[in-house]
């Protein structure tokens, strides 16, 4: 596995035991988040190679085998366009009723859920909290702070990524910083 994006202490000595498993790491830049922000215009004044956050899994079973388990490692780069913090997409699970953990191994954060209602909540993330993701919920990670955020994650082998309705439809809440106050804005 690539060595380079893991900086944190914590996050090292996890990655470090993935080291010779079957681990794909992903990196998403600006440009590929375009849809996801609201601001378009201080989105076209940032470096689209920008990354916004990188993504270690381990996938111990072929992708869609039932009964097994992935397990991911997320990193989000502080940073915000316009107002609105550096986030991952987010998504529902193909196989909707299947549910996920995340668990927050550094920095601080928001977890936002939202249910096929578009009913949103959020929890807190920092280092050790852990949060249970139920089936048929979109969810989202948010760095509200000013260092990495890391997390960990771990759903069913053969949930799946259903990125399309948000991409499309994105989530019903937004969160900002106005006046250096984090604030939620619901639409
Ligand atoms: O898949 P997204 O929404 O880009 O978010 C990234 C994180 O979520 C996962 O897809 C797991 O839900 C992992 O790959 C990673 O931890
Ligand atoms: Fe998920």
């Amino acid at each position: 596995m690539r060595q380079g994006i893991i900086q944190s202490s914590k996050m090292f000595l996890v990655a470090n035991r993935l080291e010779g498993k079957k681990v794909e790491s992903s990196i998403r830049y600006l440009s590929d988040m375009e849809a996801v922000f609201m601001d378009k215009v201080a989105f076209s004044a940032l470096d689209p190679q920008q990354p916004v956050y990188e993504v270690d899994c381990y996938f111990p079973v072929a992708d869609n085998k039932s009964g097994g388990l992935f397990f991911g490692l997320t990193r989000i780069f502080p940073g915000k366009v316009g107002g609105e913090f550096f986030m991952t997409k987010g998504h529902f699970h193909s196989n909707n009723d299947t549910a996920e953990f995340y668990w927050g191994i550094k920095g601080k954060g928001l977890l936002l859920f939202m249910d096929k209602t578009r009913k949103v909540w959020a929890e807190e993330m920092t280092e050790g909290s852990v949060h249970y993701i139920p089936g048929n919920t979109a969810h989202r990670v948010i760095n509200t702070g000013v260092e990495m955020l890391s997390f960990g994650a771990c759903w069913p082998s053969d949930a799946g990524h259903d990125y399309g309705s948000i991409e499309k439809e994105g989530f019903s809440a937004r969160v900002v910083e106005k006046d250096g106050k984090l604030i939620i804005i619901e639409e």
